[in-house]
C-alpha cells in the first residue's frame, strides 16, 4: 500500500542527498517518478545536495495542484509509482493535502523531505500539515551536530554574525561557511539555541578560536528566556 512519508531533520543533515539516493534506487529498478522542489539554494527547478549531486526537478509554485498534475500525467498514459518532494516545508498546506490524496486514491508513494521548524522554532505550515497527515515521520540516520558536539535539533538564523529570532519566515540560504550570504544558518542543540550561543559567540566567550573540547553541559551563561519551545527541526 502506498505511503506518505515525511523525512525530516535539521538543515544540513542530508535530506536532499537522501531524496536523490531514493530517486536513484527507485529509477534503477524501473519505477517511474516525479521530482519536485521549491526554493532550492542552487536555483529554480533543481534538487541539489551539498555533496555535489543534483538533478532537474519541477519547481513548486503556490498555484501548482499536485492532484491535477498527477491525474493529467496518468491520463496521458504515463505510469507514476512515486513522487519525491524536496524542501516540502515551503509547500502550501493544501498542496500537502493534494499529495495525501495522490497516495490514497492513486496508490502512489509520496516521499517528502524538509525541515520542521523555522529559525524561531515555529513549524512551517507545510511541515505542520505533513506531521498531521503523514503515514510515517522518518528521521535521517546522519545527524548534523551543534558546535558543542551534541546532535543539532534547531536551525538558527545568523544575520551579520548575530543570531536573530525575528524576521521573515522564509529566507533561502545556506549553513555558515559554505557561502558568503549576509543571512546564514547554523544548526544548534536546544541548549545553545535557547542561550543564543552560536559557534562564533562561543569562540568570543572563550577568547579562543578553538571551541573544542565539547562543552559538557557546563556552559555558564544564563539562558535567554524564549516563548516557544516547540521541536526545532
Ligand atoms: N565535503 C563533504 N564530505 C562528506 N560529506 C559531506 C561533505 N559536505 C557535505 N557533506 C554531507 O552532506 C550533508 C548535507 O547534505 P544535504 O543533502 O545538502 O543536507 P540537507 O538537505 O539536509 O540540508 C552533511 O550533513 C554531510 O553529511
Ligand atoms: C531555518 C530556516 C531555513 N530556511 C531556508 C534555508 C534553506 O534555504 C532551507 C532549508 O534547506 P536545507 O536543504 O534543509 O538546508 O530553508 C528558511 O527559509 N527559514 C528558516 O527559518
Amino acid at each position: 500500500m502506498a505511503e506518505l512519508v515525511f523525512f525530516s531533520g535539521t538543515m544540513d543533515c542530508g535530506k536532499s542527498t537522501l531524496a536523490l539516493q531514493m530517486e536513484h534506487n527507485h529509477r534503477a529498478r524501473g519505477r517511474e517518478g516525479l521530482i519536485f522542489t521549491k526554493n532550492d539554494r542552487a536555483g529554480a527547478a533543481v534538487l541539489s545536495s551539498r555533496l555535489g549531486l543534483s538533478r532537474e526537478a519541477v519547481e513548486v509554485t503556490d498555484e501548482l495542484d499536485f492532484w491535477e498534475l498527477v491525474i493529467a500525467q496518468t491520463a496521458h498514459g504515463r505510469e507514476i509509482h512515486y513522487v519525491i518532494c524536496d524542501e516540502a516545508q515551503f509547500y502550501e498546506p493544501e498542496q500537502i493535502e493534494q499529495l495525501a490524496r495522490v497516495v490514497d486514491e492513486c496508490d502512489i508513494d509520496v516521499y517528502a523531505f524538509g525541515i520542521m521548524a523555522d529559525f524561531r522554532t515555529q513549524l512551517f505550515p507545510g511541515s505542520k500539515r505533513l506531521i498531521e497527515l503523514a503515514d510515517r515521520l522518518q528521521v535521517p540516520q546522519v545527524e548534523a551536530l551543534c558546535w558543542c558536539g551534541r546532535g543539532a535539533t534547531h536551525n538558527a538564523r545568523v544575520v551579520d554574525g548575530h543570531m536573530v529570532i525575528e524576521g521573515e519566515q522564509v529566507v533561502v540560504g545556506d549553513v555558515a561557511g559554505e557561502t558568503a550570504h549576509a543571512v546564514e544558518y547554523e544548526v544548534l542543540c536546544r541548549r545553545h539555541y535557547m542561550r543564543r550561543m552560536t559557534s562564533a559567540a562561543a569562540r568570543l566567550q572563550s577568547g579562543s578560536a578553538d571551541i573544542l573540547p565539547f562543552d559538557l553541559g557546563l556552559c555558564p551563561l544564563p539562558s535567554a528566556p524564549m516563548g516557544d519551545t516547540s521541536p526545532g527541526q
